[in-house]
């Protein structure tokens, strides 16, 4: 059977692209051809993905470092890459952290809060900030947040992950309202389940990672959905997220 394929973005710029998740669709997204600006902490981490990618792909690969809490910083990276891409036609924000994980109420502290909302939170609304004007320019721009099952059933010891990605939930809402009436740009985002990634293999540890007693998805499995919802296909989806979970949030913890 011949497969039907994706119209996927030019132009993407990939926050947190040098692990997990982000690596995966920064690797989609290039092996696809697309030019690909990668966004991540270190400058030697990103310079060694962008070598392998280069290595391996025949989309072009850019990359630029910076803290995606720090609103400056996140300006410049996303100026230069769009400069060196020629303009962003999607923004994939994949940064993220767990934060305090196991901490239960009464030990989880505000600090590790905070932490947690101005990376997962904070730092999701200042790369779409920083991308709009970019975005707002393109024939088809359109945003895909990384969100978590966790903002629809809350996992025990993750008060503030779980609280931030419920906040990512109503973000995609309230952003694809503006967006797409005011500008024609997109927004969406895909909220995994537990995804093999070094997030996950950190929290959860190899052991357990290693032979879960739950389906286990890979990071492809969720670039695949990010593909979608920024491809030409998905031009009437906006202001979904997309739970990629095997079906676990809508199912009762109780026996039948
Ligand atoms: N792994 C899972 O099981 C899982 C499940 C659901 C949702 N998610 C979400 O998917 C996204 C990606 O997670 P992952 O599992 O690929 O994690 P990961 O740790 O493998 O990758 C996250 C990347 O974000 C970067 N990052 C973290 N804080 C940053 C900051 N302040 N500025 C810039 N970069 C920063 C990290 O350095 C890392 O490169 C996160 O938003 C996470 O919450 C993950």
């Amino acid at each position: 059977m011949a497969a039907a394929s994706l119209d996927l973005p030019e132009r993407v710029i990939v926050t947190g692209g040098t692990s997990g998740i982000g690596r995966a669709c920064a690797e989609l997204f290039a092996a696809a051809g697309c030019g690909v600006g990668i966004i991540s902490r270190s400058q030697q981490r990103a310079d060694a993905v962008a070598a392998e990618l280069a290595a391996t792909s025949s989309g072009t690969v850019f990359v630029a470092a910076a803290d995606v809490a720090d609103e400056t910083g996140m300006q410049a990276a996303i100026d230069q890459l769009a400069g060196e891409l020629g303009g962003v036609d999607a923004l994939i924000v994949s940064a993220g952290i767990a934060g305090e994980t196991g901490a239960l109420l009464g030990t989880a502290t505000v600090d590790g809060f905070r932490q947690v909302m101005e990376t997962n939170v904070v730092g999701a609304f200042i790369a779409v900030n920083c991308a709009l004007p970019y975005l707002t320019e393109s024939p088809d721009g359109s945003i895909v947040l990384l969100g978590s099952d966790s903002g629809f059933v809350a996992v025990p010891g993750m008060i503030a992950y779980n609280a931030s990605k419920g906040a990512i939930v109503q973000l995609t809402r309230a952003l694809a309202t503006e967006a797409w009436e005011r500008r024609g740009i997109r927004v969406n985002s895909v909220a995994p389940s537990i995804v093999d990634t070094p997030m996950a293999r950190h929290d959860l540890g190899d052991e357990l990672m290693d032979d879960p007693p739950f389906p286990l998805q890979s990071p492809q499995d969720v670039a695949w959905s990010v593909a979608y919802l920024s491809s030409r296909q998905a031009r009437a989806v906006n202001g979904t997220t997309l739970l990629s979970d095997f079906g676990f949030a809508g199912r009762s913890s109780f026996p039948a």
